[in-house]
């Protein structure tokens, strides 16, 4: 009988991320709902904010990238489960296609992507990630803020997406390329792992590990402001 009850307990419990999820929902939705997201899910987008965004975000991108590798050593060094790994040299591997569609997707909209001035938005979230890639962070601190910043993108284009949404034919591409049902299944997947290590931190990586979170979701929103030329 005792044992049932650990059962439902167990069952019922909200995960860390979630609870932090409910705890920050207003910022959540400000990261992935942002004024840009809603211009293109209803059409009126501007192109030179689209251009803007494109351009930023590969540089974004090329920052991005050196910080999984140190998630992936990461991970390598400090979990014991082998899954990490795979899940994150997925993640890798993905990023490799990607670069190849920035160029393609250049061409499409006339953008030149090499001598990209980035702007101040970009340079400090940047930064962020550059704090991030010290051996002194520790691996669930890293791989909670991996999770969550490409869970912006994945909810964010997902919502593009969707029925009802009346996103212009030429931008669907980039939607599908981050809102696609495998990118949403590798950001749950990401969960999993964030939230398992999470569930084993001590209290002290655990406030850490938010915080960072709320730092991915606040250089999100600055992220998406810069598109629209706001700063
Ligand atoms: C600013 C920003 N955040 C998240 C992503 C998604 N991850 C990799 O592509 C991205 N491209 N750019």
């Amino acid at each position: 009988m005792e044992r049932k009850d650990e059962a439902e307990e167990a069952k019922s419990k909200v995960s860390v991320i979630e609870t932090w999820l409910r705890k920050h929902r207003l910022l959540y939705v400000g990261a992935t709902r942002h004024p840009f997201i809603h211009s293109i899910r209803d059409g009126s987008v501007d192109v030179s904010s689209f251009k803007r965004w494109l351009e930023q975000d590969y540089i974004f991108v090329r920052a991005f990238v050196p910080f999984v590798a140190t998630v992936l050593l990461k991970a390598w060094k400090e979990s014991f489960d082998a899954t990490d790994m795979d899940v994150i040299l997925s993640g890798m591997a993905s990023l490799n296609d990607e670069f190849a569609w920035f160029n393609k997707e250049a061409s499409k909209w006339g953008v030149s992507l090499t001598n990209v001035a980035p702007q101040k938005a970009n340079l400090d979230y940047c930064r962020f990630l550059e704090s991030l890639m010290s051996s002194e962070v520790e691996y669930t601190v890293a791989i909670t803020a991996f999770w969550a910043i490409e869970t912006v993108y994945q909810d964010s284009f997902a919502h593009c997406l969707e029925d009802g949404s009346n996103t212009p034919e030429e931008l669907r591409d980039t939607c599908q390329r981050w809102g696609n049902d495998g990118f949403g299944q590798y950001c749950h997947a990401l969960q999993s792992i964030a939230e398992h290590h999470l569930e084993k931190a001590s209290d002290d990586v655990r406030k850490r590990t938010e915080a960072a979170v709320l730092d991915v979701l606040e250089y999100e929103v600055a992220f998406w402001n810069m598109s629209q030329g706001d700063t």
